[in-house]
C-alpha cells in the first residue's frame, strides 16, 4: 500500500505529468507548438488522473491489495455512509442484512476500493480494541468533525496524548466515587418527577383524566444535562426547573436528527468539514455558530471554576476540578475536556432513558414488574421517603431494573457504529491491514446478531440479565464473550462513563417507574432511531403519562 500510494497518489501522478509534459516539448517540438503547452499540461493531468482513478477503483484492489481476498458489497456508497441516509427502518439494520449475506466471513469489505472493512465476527475485536488498540485511531475525517464539536477531547485525541489524558481522568469514574454520585442522581430524578407533574396538571383535561401526552426526549436531555452539570464542573444547572436555557439550546439544534443535519454531517464525514464548508449553504454558518457558542460557553465556566479553586471555595470532586487540581492542562485543554464530557455525558444518556421508556410503553407487563420491584424495596413512593442508606447497593441488586436497563443499552445502543483507520501497517486476527484501512464495527449489529443472542435477538427479554437459578442479575446477559455486547465498547478506548451511565439510569428509570404509568402516544411506525454520531427518535418520543402520586 505504502509503495503504490507513492506511486500512484496524487502528488506523483501530478509530478509525473509536469514530467511528461517536459519530455514532450523535449521529444516532439512540432506536436507541442500546434496544440499549445496549456493542452499540453491539461492532457497529462487529466490523463494520470484517469490512470489513478483506475488503478485505486479497480486494479489496486481487485489484483495488489492484500485485502483483495476479502469478500463483501464493495459498493460505491458503502454500508457506513449509505447508514447515516437510509430511510426505511434503523439504519444499523443494513449491517446485519449484511452479515446475513455473507455469514461465514470475519470481515466483509464494504467499499469499492476495498478499504473499508467490516469486522463481522466479535472474535478479532479483541486485536482491533484492545491488543492493538494503538495501531488504530479514529479516521482523521472523523475526528475532524468531531473536534468542532468535542474539541480535542478524550474522544478525540490519540496516542500518547489519550493515555495521559484517560489516566488524569479516571480517578473521576472510580466505582467509589459513582456510588457517591447516587443520591445527588436521585435527586435530580425527583425534580423531573416535580416538573413532569406540574406539566400534566397544565395540560390534563377533564377528558383525560389527569394525564398528558408529553414528548420525552427533551426532558431526558435536561435531566440528564443537569446531572452532568454536577459532576462535571460542580455547577448546578437546574435546565429541568428553566423553560429554556442556552447549554440544552445549543445541544439540542445541534443533534436533532433532521435530515438537512445529517445530511450535512454525512457529507462532512465523508468528504471532510474543511471541504463542505467551502460550499454556500447556510448549515455552515449555523454549525459554526452552534460550535462556538458551546466554546465560549465552556470558556467562561472553566475561568469562573479556576477562580473559585483559588479562592479555595471549590470542595467538589467533579471531574472539570479534579483535571485543574492536578496542574498539567492550561484553559484551552480544560475547555476541550468540558466541551467532551458535557456532550458525552448527557445526550447518550438521555437517549438511553428514551429508548427504555420506549420500550416499558410497549410492554406494559414490564413496567409492572419492574414498578411492583422498586416498590418493594424502597416503598410506594421513595421520592417522597428517606433515602436509604445504601441506594447505589439497593438498586445495583435490583433484577429488573438491570434487566430493563441493559437489554435496552443491548437494542438501542446509543452510539450504533464506529470506525477506525489503521496508523500503521497491522494485523488484525490473520488478515494483514496497511496503513489506512478503515475498520468498521457495527455495535447495532453485534447487539443484536442472532449467532450471538439467539433467534429472539432482536426482542426485548429483561430476563436475559437474570439468573434462572437464583434469580439475580447478571452482568452477561447471557453472551459467552465481552465482544458480544458493545454497547460501550471494550479496551483502552471503551466508554469512562459507562458506570456513571448505569448510575443515572438505575436512579432515574426506579424514579420515573414509581411516578408514573405511561403509554405510547403516537404511531409506532414514526419511531425510527436516527442520527449521526448518537440515535434518538427521528420524530421524537411521545407518551401518554399518569401520574402515580395525586398532589405529589
Ligand atoms: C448510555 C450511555 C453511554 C453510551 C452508550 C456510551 C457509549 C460510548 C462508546 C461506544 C464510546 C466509544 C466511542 C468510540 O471510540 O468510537 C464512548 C466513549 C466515551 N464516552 Fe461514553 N457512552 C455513554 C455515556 C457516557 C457518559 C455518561 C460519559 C461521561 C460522563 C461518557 C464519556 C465518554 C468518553 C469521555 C469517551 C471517550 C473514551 C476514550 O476514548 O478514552 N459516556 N462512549
Amino acid at each position: 500500500m505504502t509503495i503504490a500510494s507513492q506511486l500512484f497518489g496524487f502528488p506523483s501522478l501530478t509530478l509525473a505529468a509536469a514530467v511528461e509534459s517536459l519530455l514532450a516539448v523535449r521529444l516532439f517540438p512540432d506536436y507541442v507548438s500546434a496544440y499549445g503547452r496549456f493542452t499540453l499540461v491539461g492532457g497529462a493531468l487529466l490523463a494520470n488522473y484517469a490512470f489513478g482513478l483506475i488503478f485505486w477503483a479497480f486494479l489496486y484492489p481487485n489484483f495488489f491489495s492484500p485485502l483483495r481476498h476479502i469478500r463483501g458489497p464493495r459498493a460505491v456508497i458503502s454500508a457506513a455512509y449509505n447508514s447515516l441516509i437510509v430511510k426505511e427502518g434503523p439504519s444499523g439494520d443494513l449491517f446485519l442484512d449484511l452479515v446475513k449475506q455473507y455469514p461465514d466471513e470475519n470481515l466483509i469489505a464494504l467499499d469499492c476500493f476495498g478499504r473499508q472493512i467490516m469486522v463481522a465476527k466479535p472474535q478479532l475485536l479483541a486485536d482491533l480494541l484492545v491488543h492493538k488498540c494503538y495501531d488504530f485511531s479514529k479516521p482523521k475525517r472523523i475526528s475532524a468533525f468531531l473536534r468542532r464539536i468535542l474539541g480535542d477531547g478524550l474522544i478525540t485525541i490519540e496516542e500518547d496524548q489519550h493515555k495521559f489524558i484517560r489516566k488524569n481522568t479516571m480517578p473521576a469514574f472510580h466505582a467509589r466515587h459513582i456510588t457517591d454520585l447516587y443520591p445527588m442522581m436521585w435527586s435530580k430524578a425527583g425534580i423531573l418527577t416535580k416538573a413532569l407533574n406540574r406539566e400534566i396538571a397544565n395540560a390534563s383535561s377533564t377528558e383525560s383524566k389527569g394525564s398528558a401526552v408529553l414528548e420525552l426526549t427533551n426532558w431526558a436531555s435536561k435531566v440528564t444535562l443537569d446531572i452532568i452539570g454536577i459532576a462535571g464542573m460542580g455547577r448546578a444547572l437546574n435546565v429541568v426547573e428553566k423553560a429554556n436555557d442556552p447549554l440544552q439550546e445549543l445541544y439540542e439544534e445541534l443533534l436533532e436528527p433532521d435530515r438537512e443535519k445529517i445530511l450535512f454531517a454525512t457529507l462532512s464525514l465523508a468528504f471532510g468539514f474543511p471541504v463542505i464548508r467551502m460550499f454556500p449553504w447556510k448549515m455552515n454558518n449555523l454549525f459554526i455558530y452552534l460550535t462556538s457558542s458551546l466554546d465560549n460557553i465552556c470558556r467562561d465556566l472553566i475561568k469562573e471554576k479556576r477562580k473559585a479553586i483559588i479562592q479555595n471555595k471549590d470542595d467538589h470532586f467533579d471531574i472539570l476540578s479534579l483535571l485543574i487540581k492536578t496542574d498539567n492542562f492550561d484553559d484551552e485543554v480544560l475547555k476541550d475536556q468540558l466541551l467532551t464530557f458535557l456532550a458525552a455525558g448527557h445526550e447518550t444518556t438521555a437517549s438511553a432513558l428514551t429508548w427504555s421508556s420506549y420500550l416499558l410503553a410497549k410492554h406494559p407487563e414490564y413496567q409492572k414488574k419492574l414498578r411492583e420491584e422498586v416498590t418493594v424495596a424502597l416503598g410506594e413512593n421513595p421520592q417522597a421517603g428517606d433515602l436509604p442508606a445504601d441506594l447505589a447497593g439497593v438498586l445495583k441488586q435490583l433484577p429488573y431494573l438491570n434487566g430493563v436497563m441493559q437489554e435496552t443499552l443491548r437494542l438501542f445502543p446509543t452510539v450504533p457504529l464506529t470506525m477506525r483507520e489503521a496508523l500503521r501497517d497491522t494485523q488484525i486476527g490473520d488478515q494483514f491491514v496497511p496503513k489506512g484501512t478503515e475498520m468498521v464495527v457495527s455495535i447495532w449489529q453485534v447487539n443484536r446478531s442472532p449467532d450471538i443472542w439467539g433467534p429472539d435477538a432482536g426482542e426485548f427479554k429483561p430476563e436475559r440479565w437474570i439468573n434462572a437459578d437464583d434469580g439475580k442479575a447478571n452482568r452477561h446477559g447471557g453472551a459467552k464473550s465481552n465482544y458480544d455486547f458493545l454497547t460501550f465498547l471494550q479496551g483502552p478506548r471503551s466508554c469512562i462513563g459507562q458506570e456513571f451511565a448505569k448510575a443515572e439510569m438505575r436512579c432515574l428509570l426506579a424514579t420515573l417507574v414509581t411516578s408514573f404509568t405511561w403509554d405510547l402516544a403516537m404511531d409506532e411506525s414514526k419511531i425510527v432511531p436516527r442520527g449521526v454520531i448518537t440515535i434518538k427518535p427521528e420524530h421524537g418520543m411521545y407518551l401518554r403519562m399518569r401520574p402515580l402520586h395525586h398532589g405529589a
